[in-house]
């Protein structure tokens, strides 16, 4: 990162690794709350690994898209500073992302984190963003949020030089989306339709593997800043606009510093400069595998990348709890 000019490019490369630490820590704890149907536990314990996990971070860190304010999450709120001390950096976490799944034993639940220099991140309320994502290669604005999903399939298929029968677009399964859902089919593409977790379906546009041409729907607006800052390291067009309930949200989101409140963000409004974001499967999904967990160890999925260098790292970590315990139990 561009923080400190005398640091050596070492510094951040191990950053890199040292977040999939913090990542797969959380993940592992959530892991034992998996099918429990506990999911302020499964969040909790995924909260206080992360935090825990922060503390050997040579970083100076202030959270910006956190667990909420101060007066409402006692760690990982809004304005805390993790890290061991380092470069200053914003963070934006989201320790568990998809209780209810994690909770439920369904697929798709990761634990993750982002990291850009001061100032990077969109403060980004807890409301609901208006989000459409496509993967990378694609000409720019390929599709458009105010454009109807009939002509963005259109345009979408023009350029993968393919039907729109054989493209797949991944939602929330929710009532509010069933016009969206409607209209996808009635063009003709398929419906990938997701019970939680849309960083995961965002990010999955940009993994060939995964299966999926185009994320569209309503959700988390802190999400939304999480998924823009993988597509800033692994490549692919986003767009998202804040949808306010109320005059106070719109006034929380002026608080937080958004002007112009009916804006669209795209990639780099959400997440600028220097970002590196890190995920670990919390449960098996269509972008990282599960925690996979047998007596005294676990095997954890995780994805690390960085915008500076472009690289997605793919790591597999065999953690063995007889001999580092503290880390990952809960
Ligand atoms: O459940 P809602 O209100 O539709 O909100 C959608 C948001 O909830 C999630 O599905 C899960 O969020 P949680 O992990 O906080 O439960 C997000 O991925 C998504 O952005």
């Amino acid at each position: 990162m561009s923080i400190n000019p005398d640091a050596p490019l070492q510094s951040d490369r191990n950053l890199a690794m040292e977040l999939v630490r913090v990542t797969e820590a959380a993940a592992i704890s959530a892991s034992r709350w998996i099918g429990r149907g506990d999911k302020n536990s499964a969040d909790g314990a995924a909260v206080d690994a992360m935090r825990r996990a922060f503390d050997s971070v040579a970083i100076t860190g202030t959270v910006v898209i956190g667990e909420g304010e101060m007066d409402e999450a006692p760690m990982l709120y809004i304005g805390e500073k993790v890290g061991s001390g380092g470069p200053e950096v914003d963070i934006a976490v989201d320790p568990l992302e998809g209780t209810s799944i994690c909770a439920r034993g369904m697929p798709n639940a990761i634990a993750t984190l982002a990291v850009a220099e001061k100032g990077g991140f969109l403060h980004a309320p807890d409301i609901y963003m208006d989000k459409i994502a496509v993967g990378p290669g694609l000409p720019d604005g390929v599709v458009h949020i105010d454009a109807s999903p009939k002509e963005n399939l259109r345009n979408l298929a023009q350029a993968k030089k393919s039907a729109i029968e054989d493209l797949v677009v991944c939602t929330l399964d929710r009532d509010r989306h069933k016009d969206i859902i409607r209209a996808c089919r009635e063009a003709g593409a398929r419906i990938m339709l997701i019970p939680d977790g849309d960083v995961a379906g965002v990010v999955a546009c940009s993994q060939p593997e995964a299966g999926v041409d185009m994320y569209i729907g309503w959700g988390g607006a802190p999400e939304g800043v999480l998924a823009a800052a993988a597509l800033r390291c692994i490549g692919g067009q986003m767009q998202g606009r804040l949808i306010y309930e109320d005059d106070a949200q719109r006034e929380r989101a002026k608080s937080m510093g958004i002007t112009d409140p009916d804006r669209i963000f795209g990639v780099e409004d959400m997440a600028r400069g220097d970002v590196m974001f890190s995920a670990t499967g919390v449960t098996t999904g269509a972008m990282l595998r599960g925690v996979q967990r047998t007596a005294n160890r676990a095997i954890t999925h995780s994805i690390v990348m960085r915008s500076k260098t472009g690289t997605v790292r793919y790591i597999e970590g065999h953690h063995n709890f007889a001999i580092k315990p503290n880390l990952f139990v809960a």
